[in-house]
């Protein structure tokens, strides 16, 4: 028997609280690619040859994994590079359908990554009205919230400039003060806080703070350890695709920091004693829902 089956499991009902319910979501891409040519031909004949087969392959990013998060709560989730972070925040957000099981939200989810939809070539000004209506807003309404989004941003000497003209630091603070202007039920904030100053970080902690009193629930992708404990009420780890561990964000980051210690003076038999000992402590979710029925309207 595995750790992983050794594990215990608690049966959860999501109560009227949740505003995220992720049930046995597990997601594996199909990736196409050219059929590479044999090595030993030339160049020439190996151009020639390109096209001329597809590949398809499988590549599981995350196993199924059951995860409630409450109204209220603030989620670091952590994890080493490809991990599968990033692909379970898209199923969070509905931008991906799982290739198994359900993500319910109570609300639809805003994402503020890196690659948010701002437009290089307009002013900040211009953006924030542009961001405003691209969350669903009216212009009525967007022109109402433009003094406040200018406020969180801490750029007002810089929002006549284009944005093609400002830091990554800068377009990250105008982001997040943009995506934050709806007061999101549910806010999922992929790396995108990493670029950020002394002064931004402290805002973001503020605005998150308020969010969640407002009982909204954030995710937050990151790897400053340091961020997350700052700003989270709980970590989850994920590891090759796997969730490791579900607590508090001084065990996980803790727990975590050791494994990164173990892989950096590849420590390979350590690393992997670690990750065993997570798996069988883990106790992993399983949701039944009340009524034996799930909600109708899963994301996306
Ligand atoms: N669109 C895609 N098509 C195919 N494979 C993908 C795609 N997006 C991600 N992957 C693969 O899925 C795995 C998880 O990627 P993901 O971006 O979720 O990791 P991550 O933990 O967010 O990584 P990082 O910390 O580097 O941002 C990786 O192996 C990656 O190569």
């Amino acid at each position: 028997m595995t750790a992983a089956e050794a594990a215990p499991s608690a049966v959860t009902s999501p109560s009227t609280q949740a505003a995220v319910v992720i049930d046995s979501a597990s997601m594996t891409y199909v990736v196409r690619s050219i059929r590479p040519a044999p090595r030993h031909q030339t160049l020439r004949d190996r151009l020639s040859r390109a096209g001329s087969g597809i590949e398809i392959s499988h590549l599981e990013a995350l196993k199924p994994l059951s995860l409630v998060v409450e109204h209220g709560e603030s989620v670091g989730v952590i994890g080493t590079n490809g991990s599968g972070k990033s692909t379970l925040m898209k199923l969070v957000t509905g931008q991906l359908a799982p290739t198994s099981g359900s993500v319910y939200a109570t609300d639809t989810p805003i994402m503020l990554g890196v690659n948010a939809a701002l437009v290089p070539q307009i002013s900040g000004e211009d953006n924030i009205i542009l961001g405003c209506l691209a969350m669903g807003m009216t212009r009525a309404q967007a022109d109402e919230k433009f003094d406040s989004i200018v406020e969180l941003s801490g750029l007002k000497d810089s929002l006549h400039l284009p944005l093609k003209a400002y830091s990554s630091g800068m377009a990250s603070r105008l982001q997040f003060a943009i995506a934050t202007s709806v007061d999101p039920e549910i806010l999922v904030i992929d790396e995108a806080l990493n670029t950020g100053d002394a002064q931004f970080r402290e805002r973001t902690r503020q605005r998150i703070n308020v969010l969640r009193e407002q009982a909204g629930c954030v995710f937050l992708v990151s790897h400053s350890l340091g961020t997350i404990r700052d700003m989270c009420t709980r970590a989850i780890w994920i590891e090759r695709g796997e969730l490791l561990m579900d607590g508090t964000p001084e065990d996980v980051t803790g727990r975590y920091q050791e494994y990164a210690g173990h892989m950096g003076k590849k420590h390979d038999k350590k690393a992997a004693d670690l990750l065993d000992k997570c798996r069988s402590e883990l106790v992993r979710t399983k949701i039944v829902w009340n009524d034996q029925r799930s909600p109708s309207s899963p994301t996306p």
